[in-house]
């Protein structure tokens, strides 16, 4: 498990430097920036509130979530703060940013398969620590992919995740607001089973009753909706682009996918029995990601600003 850093980063916006912007997403401006006290560089990602269509406590509750998590292939925050209609979430720097990103500036066609096998094992692995925790990430994708330099793999925006314990109006406000169709999937009893919960916790007899909900949990699990987000990702990966074919993929990659694309989403497999699939027998280190993929590329920002030219 990666050490957590106990140091306090500075939540006023006078200690950074910004320097150039690496990305940008809906409501949100990524940018590298220079922590001035510790001289340490970061990435920041400044969130406009005013576009965001959910409540202010909501956000905060999301980034705390991302700050108290821990695995090293989780994208932990440093500190987040607001400042004027903004709210600033400092991360660490990644050289590589996202996988789609680097896809389009230089594998237009997607990854070969023992680059895909080893980003998706990285990937699972976090799946696998979220689940556990009772959290569901609901925005798997290229795009929340991060590579350092040293070819180390992050699953980042799981801020956006729900705790599959969350009721009320705050789950009906984030079924409005987070995800990325195609990638995510409603899940419809998610509601239903996180009150029948709550009910038995107040009573007492959560306890009692765990065998049984535990079958119940297996009947009706939430964190099946990542596994859908998770095959959609594979095809992603493999083409560029989702979910269109160009190069016939191999069988271990297809079986693979096919399982996580099961409509019946109990029928999906859970995110620790993926990990254990063939496919990931095809992953290597995150040396040979640094050397594959990441050898040769410009600095993130001046990719950033090629792309947006393009675009
Ligand atoms: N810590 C980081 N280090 C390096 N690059 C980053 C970092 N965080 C984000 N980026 C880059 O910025 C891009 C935009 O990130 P952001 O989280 O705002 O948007 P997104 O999740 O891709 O978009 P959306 O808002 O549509 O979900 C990422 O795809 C990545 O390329």
């Amino acid at each position: 498990m990666e050490h957590v850093s106990e140091k306090k980063f500075p939540v006023d916006p006078k200690d950074y430097k910004l320097y150039e912007e690496i990305g940008d997403g809906v409501s949100a401006t990524v940018y590298r920036a220079l922590c001035i006290p510790y001289n340490e560089v970061v990435a920041i990602k400044i969130l406009d509130l005013e576009k965001c269509n959910n409540d202010l406590d909501g956000i905060r509750h999301e980034v705390k979530t991302m700050s108290l998590i821990n695995h090293p292939n989780l994208l932990n925050a440093h500190c987040s703060f607001t400042s004027d209609m903004s709210l600033w979430v400092v991360m660490p720097y990644f050289f590589g940013g996202s996988c789609l990103h680097i896809m389009k500036y230089a594998h237009l066609e997607g990854f070969e398969e023992p680059v895909i096998a080893t980003l998706l094992r990285e990937v699972l692995k976090a799946l696998v620590y979220l689940h556990g925790q009772g959290h569901i990430d609901r925005d798997v994708k290229a795009g929340n992919i991060l590579i350092d330099a040293n070819g180390a793999v992050k699953l980042a925006d799981f801020g956006v995740s729900a705790c599959m314990f969350d009721i009320g109006e705050r789950q009906r406000s984030r079924n409005s607001f987070v995800g990325t169709p195609c990638w995510f999937i409603t899940y419809p009893f998610s509601f239903l089973i996180a009150y029948l919960m709550l009910l038995l916790e107040w009573f007492d007899l959560y306890w009692y009753v765990e065998d049984i909900l535990g079958s119940f949990w297996d009947l009706f699990p939430p964190s099946r909706a990542d596994i859908w987000s998770f095959g959609i990702t594979a095809l992603e990966l493999a083409h560029g682009h989702a979910p269109f074919s160009k190069h016939p993929p191999m069988k271990s990659f297809k079986e693979m996918v096919a399982a996580c694309l099961v409509k019946d989403p109990k029928k999906r497999p859970s995110s620790e029995k993926l990990l254990k699939h063939n496919f990931f027998k095809n992953g290597r280190t995150n040396e040979y990601l640094a050397r594959t993929i990441l050898d040769g590329l410009a600095p993130l920002g001046e990719r950033f600003r090629e792309l947006k030219v393009i675009v």
